[in-house]
């Protein structure tokens, strides 16, 4: 494998396969086309960053990551930028180089949802030999064990090219246990402990993460896409090519709107003087991928002239096609934590605290259902969901707001989520706890939201940032999962096992026990940030539904242009992204080397 920051070397070339973005997507579509021995090109905007121990080992994760992060502005529907960014990945690896490395497997239902759509072939059967072809897990020794690590080795894949195992040492296990006892006080019936990629039984864990324990740095390395399908000898590919450091700016046509090729030009980090303005191009053979992930790829279709009319006008680019799905239907789940400050004499303990708390994020994460977060409450909560009136008030809305296309697409990508919460009995809200310096530290999200978002390009200039609408909490069934799984963490930190432990269970949360409803909403909304699970802007289903991509993945109104990246994925999933997305990729390769 060739990697590369010289120009020269793609400018004006040909090649089977270009890609735009050596992410998690892009690297993998391109590792695997490059193996059947398509000579294939992968352009990324950003640099190496293989080099810096904050990507390279998890113990020293900066987070948010200020290097190799894009931190891209957010904003209110009014326009008001927002005071947190939208983080992503910005060198080799993409997000996949700074995220918090949570590995575990989604259920079969949310999979089998994406066929229903209207995909045929994206199902959970079909997805789950690329979920094992992506992993080489790392079973727990005895003493991972003795410490709370469960591993069920037939949920894992064992061959791959992604690690995963849990950390060395294990972190704060003494909190780990008192986790494990306080969370099924306050929400019962939450399974108890194993291996969360069984999801069938288990709905609480001691996390594995994508990490492999490095003997001789004596830390646990991050076995990014970067690690394992860039630098991983075993992976060396005679027909691949990355090209760091340069920016895809739009998508090259023939007059049939065939895709022929990427225009790109070198990042401004590359060049001394001013902003380039010349842009190079390159040739594809048999198509153009586009990997930049949800949050980079709807800019590079608008740039192109694919997308909704208003914004192209407005951007000043000629149509060429009308998509008005392109930047619609955004979603991430809406993050914030609750803190507890621990009694003095707890402080020191390096079993409950961890001074570098939050770098191998979430020793143990809960996946909390309905009945659980809502008990005798939850059928009451869930009929809201099944009315078709509401369903339909739900739509509208997004669509007004230009987060969705048509009614009958937004009711569609609704109804995937809500019969997943209602039939299903699918988890709601995600629970992740942890400690930080002298604090015991829980994060929590709605994990399925309904509200959708929007982002768009408002100039044609690569080097500008496209404007990202995430309108977190819009639905009324979002704003009452934030506020219970908030009331439930305040629950958690103040229950019998950390007594005498925690000192304050609402640190820094000024409305205190009494706090009303009202008084919940308005601190989330206040801390409230992405979880940076952005997925849905160029969503995979049927054109009529405000589909971007076919489930060949080609995009509607053009040829050997495809988009292959968690922008495809029309709703969230409740495993985080990595075990789907690497899976998608994998199995994409497959769908796009069969058309051509
Ligand atoms: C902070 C953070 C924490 C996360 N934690 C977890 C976790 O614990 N577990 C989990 O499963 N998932 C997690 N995720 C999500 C997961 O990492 C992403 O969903 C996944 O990497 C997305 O893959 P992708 O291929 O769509 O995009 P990416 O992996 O982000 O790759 C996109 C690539 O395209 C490049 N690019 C962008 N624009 C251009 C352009 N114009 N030209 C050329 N290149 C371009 C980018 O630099 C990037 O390298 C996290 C993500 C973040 C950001």
């Amino acid at each position: 494998t060739v990697v590369t920051n010289d120009t020269n070397i793609a400018a004006g070339k040909t090649y089977d396969y270009v890609i735009a973005g050596a992410g998690l997507s892009g690297l993998t579509v391109g590792s695997r086309l490059s193996a059947k021995g398509h000579s294939v090109l992968i352009i990324e905007a950003g640099l190496d960053g293989s080099w810096n121990p904050a990507i390279r080992y998890a113990e020293d994760r900066v987070f948010p990551s200020t290097f190799c992060n894009w931190r891209y502005p957010v904003y209110e529907e009014d326009g008001t930028q927002l005071p947190w960014t939208a983080d992503a990945g910005a060198c080799i690896g993409g997000s996949t180089s700074i995220n918090g490395m949570v590995w575990y497997r989604p259920t079969k239902a949310e999979l089998d949802k994406l066929e229903s759509l209207g995909n045929p072939g994206w199902n959970f059967d079909n997805l789950l030999p690329y979920m094992e072809a992506t992993e080489r897990n790392i079973p727990p020794t005895p003493a991972q064990i003795a410490q709370g690590a469960g591993n069920e080795p037939e949920f894992h894949g064992h061959f791959g090219f992604i690690n995963t195992s849990f950390p060395t040492p294990m972190r704060i296990p003494g909190a780990v246990d008192l986790y494990k006892q306080a969370l099924p006080m306050v929400f019962p019936g939450l399974t108890p402990d194993g291996d969360l990629s069984n999801r069938t039984f288990v709905s609480m864990a001691t996390t594995i993460y994508t990490i492999w324990h490095d003997p001789i740095a004596g830390k646990n390395r991050r076995s990014s896409a970067a690690d394992g399908l860039v630098w991983a000898p075993d992976q060396q590919r005679q027909t691949l090519t990355i090209l760091a450091d340069h920016k895809v700016d739009k998508v090259i046509f023939d007059k049939r709107l065939t895709a022929k090729g990427l225009m790109f030009l070198p990042t401004i980090s590359s060049i001394s003087s001013s902003r380039p303005r010349k842009g190079f191009q390159v040739h594809a053979r048999r198509g153009v991928i586009l990997s930049a992930g949800a949050l980079a790829t709807p800019p590079i279709l608008e740039r192109s002239g694919i997308g909704r009319a208003d914004v192209l006008k407005a951007a000043k680019i000629a149509k060429v096609v009308d998509l008005t799905g392109v930047g619609a239907n955004l979603n991430d789940q809406p993050g914030t934590s609750a803190l507890a400050s621990v009694a003095e004499a707890y402080r020191n303990d390096t079993s409950l605290i961890d001074a570098d708390g939050g770098k191998v994020f979430a020793p143990v994460i809960a996946l909390i259902k309905s009945n659980e977060l809502w008990r005798a409450d939850a059928s009451s909560n869930l009929d809201g969901l099944l009315s078709p009136t509401t369903l339909r008030a739900r739509a509208q809305a997004i669509v007004k707001a230009k987060a969705g296309v048509n009614i009958p697409g937004a009711e569609a990508i609704l109804n995937a989520t809500i019969d997943l919460i209602t039939t299903h009995n699918l988890p709601i809200a995600e629970f992740l706890s942890d400690s930080i310096t002298a604090t015991l530290l829980t994060a929590f999200w709605p994990l399925v939201p309904l509200s959708r978002g929007h982002l768009h390009i408002n100039t044609s200039d690569p080097f500008s940032h496209p404007i990202i609408t995430p309108r977190f909490l819009q639905d009324s069934f979002d704003i009452s999962v934030a506020i219970s799984v908030a009331r439930a963490a305040h629950s958690v930190l103040s229950s019998a096992p950390f007594e005498g432990i925690v000192a304050d269970p609402y640190l820094g949360f000024a409305a205190g026990p009494n706090a009303t409803d009202a008084d919940y909403l308005s601190w989330y909304k206040a801390t409230m940030i992405g979880a940076s699970h952005w997925l849905g802007s160029t969503a995979m289903l049927p054109r009529r539904l405000g589909g971007v991509v076919d489930s060949k993945l080609r995009v509607y109104g053009t040829k050997s242009l495809y988009v292959v990246d968690a922008g495809i994925l029309p709703f969230q999933v409740t495993s985080h992204l990595m075990s789907v997305l690497y899976a998608v990729a994998g199995r994409a390769a497959v769908v796009i080397d069969q058309q051509n």
